[in-house]
């Protein structure tokens, strides 16, 4: 999919929301786009590994792990299943693991930094609500625009 945020702003800014959070990007797609599905867990990523097994149709999984950084939510195993399944991204308010093998794959993929303590399996935490984190609400079933200047969001599809 061929576009810019900076361009999406340019041309839809009033029915946008524009994500502050500074995110590294570590995945191979740096461009990516879909249907949001959320998570909101808390150093705990059963549910993460859960839906990211499933067929993703494309869509972008926003995990909001509360800003922690003291264990990875997504390591390269979750994140290989995420790609073969078809999903774009994985938006991660928290950290991830595996960073050398993280930028080989086919998927769109930011988080906060990284941490090789990995999460508890016991599968807390909430999935399909409502999210908020660098001054926006991620909402599932909104659009997600990310690329290198941010990440954007729209209550339809605009492309
Ligand atoms: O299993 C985990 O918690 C995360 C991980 O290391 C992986 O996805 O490879």
């Amino acid at each position: 999919m061929d576009f810019a945020t900076a361009d999406l702003i340019d041309d839809f800014g009033a029915e946008l929301r524009s994500c502050e959070t500074q995110f590294r990007q570590y995945g191979a797609r740096t461009r990516f786009a879909g249907p949001v599905v959320t998570v909101r867990c808390l150093r705990d990523n059963g549910l993460v590994k859960r839906l990211l097994n499933t067929a993703g149709d494309g869509r972008v999984l926003v995990v909001d792990g509360g800003g922690s950084l003291a264990s990875a939510l997504m390591g390269d195993l979750i994140a290989g299943a995420a790609a073969g399944n078809g999903w774009a991204g994985v938006v991660i308010n928290g950290a991830v693991r595996d960073v050398a093998a993280l930028r080989d794959l086919d998927l769109g993929i930011k988080a906060l930094g990284s941490n090789p303590r990995k999460s508890a399996k016991d599968a807390a935490g909430e999935v399909d609500v409502p999210v908020t984190f660098g001054g926006v609400e991620f909402r599932p079933g909104d659009h997600l625009y990310s690329d290198e200047d941010g990440i954007v969001l729209a209550s339809r599809p605009l492309l």
